[in-house]
């Protein structure tokens, strides 16, 4: 018996990494694109076949699953219209907010919700061993700052995946991230607090995007550092991740739980 195609749709479909997404469903020999959404009106086909609509509720109606690139300002009205669906959701947006990201927490006790801030294998593995590193270095002794680098287009700062590592670090050292983070030192800032987690983020040219988690002592440093060279890793962790979520129950699933990863001791 052969069971039908698993229908994935793209939210930001013209997108940066929403064109790559097209690309890389299309190869697929089990899926097939749905369509998509942007949000200018103006589009309302992907080479002349792959429909554009203009809701997300459209889009959900003739989907199985829709990976969603696109702007933090519309994740919660797509979190309630996934709450009323049967539809599985690969959420790549960052920039969240934490009323927003409660309301995706309500759609995954209803849906599957695979939700990443970085959908690439290596960084996947880099906030584990960010976690096994805070766990070794005492913050008494070890300071840990972040930097990331995107291109000129981002919009949001520090970047998802930064956020990412520093909440590994502070899971790591029992605390909580918001109790302990330094983001955008500036003007006169008094020395450095024990146990901060600092963040900065700069910006420029076309990088695809580029974290290290630092670690400095008096007499060391130890830094992990991650660069994606072509966002289609994103992309291709995403479609994998659609895949993945078929017949998976309601719930909030991280790329860890895609790549069959043990849970974080
Ligand atoms: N988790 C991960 O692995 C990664 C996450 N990201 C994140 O994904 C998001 C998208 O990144 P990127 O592709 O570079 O961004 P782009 O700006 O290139 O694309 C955004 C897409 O979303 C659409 N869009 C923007 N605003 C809205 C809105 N209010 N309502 C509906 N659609 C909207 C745009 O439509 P239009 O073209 O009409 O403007 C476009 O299709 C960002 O939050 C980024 O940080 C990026 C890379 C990797
Ligand atoms: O906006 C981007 O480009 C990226 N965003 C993600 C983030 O905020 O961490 C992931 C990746 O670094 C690219």
């Amino acid at each position: 018996m052969t069971s039908s195609p698993l229908r994935i749709g793209i939210a930001g479909i013209t997108g940066r990494v929403g064109r790559l997404l097209v690309e890389e469903v299309q190869q697929q020999e089990n899926a097939v694109l749905s369509g998509g959404t942007a949000l200018s009106k103006d589009i309302k086909t992907i080479s002349d076949t792959v429909p554009v609509f203009d809701t997300i509720d459209a889009l959900i109606q003739v989907s199985d699953v829709i990976i969603d690139f696109t702007n933090a300002s519309i994740t919660a009205t797509h979190a309630k219209a996934f709450k009323n669906s049967h539809v599985a959701w690969v959420l790549g947006t960052t920039g969240i907010d934490e009323d927003t990201q409660r309301l995706i927490q309500e759609a995954a006790s209803i849906v599957p919700v695979i939700q990443a801030a970085n959908f690439s294998p290596g960084v996947t593995l880099m906030l584990r061993l960010a976690g096994e590193l805070a766990k070794a270095l005492p913050a008494s002794q070890y300071d840990a700052e972040i930097v990331e680098t995107h291109h000129r287009q981002k919009v949001d700062a520090p970047s998802g995946t930064a956020l990412a590592i520093g909440e590994s670090i502070a899971k790591a050292r029992n605390v909580q991230l918001k109790d302990v983070k330094n983001s955008g030192r500036d003007g006169v800032t008094g020395g450095r607090k024990e146990g901060a987690i600092g963040f900065a983020a700069l910006r420029g040219g076309q990088i695809v995007g580029e974290h290290s988690a630092i670690f400095l002592s008096d007499v060391e440093e130890i830094s992990l550092t991650h660069k994606a060279f072509d966002r289609r890793i994103f992309a291709k962790g995403a479609v994998r991740s659609a895949l993945w979520s078929a017949g998976k129950p309601a719930g909030l699933y991280g790329m860890n739980h895609v790549l069959g990863l043990d849970p974080v001791q």
